[in-house]
């Protein structure tokens, strides 16, 4: 007998969210997430990332259509704690005087009761993330004591500890060196072979053939979703960047080399798209 397939990590299904101001940041976007998946999440400054992630957590209501997170809807899947979000660094106020160690103790403040007593297993939670993010050398820390790699990883290890199964990272590797960023592609991999699912918002486009399975493109809706391979070709990242995207043609390779390579850049690792063996034009998709 066939086991029942899995629910999809996520389904965003025709979402409209207006904010108060009147401004419509995100019309009719849909798309689908399965679970054990890093999804990047690709787009310009503004295009409606951030947004997507604030509906997802319920921070912000859709005005039209659905969101479903593991087969539930928003509120419930925020109940179980299911959900949890890693914010873009200049989103949080680092002079607030807090400890590494009761920053990741947050994410356990969803299997606590009212009183919010950590017990043996919530410590034992925390120490655990804390170690496998390579941070417990730094728990007696004030979070603003730390680098903007240590901070992505103390954020990180707060989603381990709450044990989410869906993981939204808005720009994990900003302001992040390559080592760091190596290290936190590694514990995303190891994250999705548990069967959890990643969103994650990047501008390192060279990054995301490299270790996202699928791709979903978002301009103020989303153009595109789907696997990688398939997404994020030239003509996808052109209609998702418009003038924006920087866009090298390099020609007269030597023999024995690509005859064309294309740098797509937006803002920090570029895509580099290698030409076709007659020269002619460079072929999309990564190689
Ligand atoms: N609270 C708000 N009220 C009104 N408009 C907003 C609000 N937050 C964002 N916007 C607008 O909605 C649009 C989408 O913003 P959003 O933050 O989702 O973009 P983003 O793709 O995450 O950008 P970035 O890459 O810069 O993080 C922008 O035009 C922005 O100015």
């Amino acid at each position: 007998m066939n086991a029942s397939p899995l629910p999809l990590g996520i389904a965003v299904t025709d979402v409209t969210v207006t904010y108060r101001n009147g401004h419509t940041a995100l019309r009719d976007a849909s798309f689908t997430v399965p679970t054990g998946t890093i999804t990047a999440l690709v787009g310009v400054n503004g295009s409606g990332k951030s947004t997507l992630f604030k509906a997802i957590m319920g921070f912000v209501p859709a005005s039209k259509g659905s969101i479903s997170l593991l087969g539930m809807a928003v509120h419930q899947a925020l109940k179980r704690n299911i959900v949890a979000y890693v914010p873009q660094s200049e989103d949080v106020d680092w002079n607030f005087p807090v400890l590494v160690e009761d920053v990741v103790m947050m994410g356990r403040y969803g299997h606590m009761n009212m009183l919010r007593l950590a017990r043996a297993r919530d410590h034992a939670a925390v120490e655990a993330a804390l170690a496998r993010v390579g941070m417990s050398e730094f728990r007696k820390r004030q979070i603003g004591e730390l680098s903007g790699g240590q901070r992505k990883r103390v954020f990180l290890a707060r989603a381990l500890a709450q044990d989410a199964r869906i993981i939204l990272l808005d720009e994990p590797f900003t302001g992040v060196d390559v080592k760091t960023e190596d290290a936190i592609i590694q514990l995303l991999r190891a994250l999705r072979d548990e069967g959890r699912v990643m969103l994650v918002s990047t501008h390192n486009l060279g990054s995301v053939p490299e270790f996202c399975d699928r791709t979903v493109l978002v301009k103020g809706t989303v153009l595109a979703y789907g696997p990688t391979r398939e997404t994020f070709t030239q003509a996808n990242l052109e209609k998702t960047f418009g003038g924006v995207l920087r866009h090298f043609v390099l020609e007269d390779a030597p023999p024995g080399q690509p005859q064309a390579v294309s740098l797509i850049s937006d803002d920090e690792r570029p895509f580099v798209v290698y030409g076709t063996d007659d020269g002619t034009k460079p072929a999309a998709g990564p190689r």
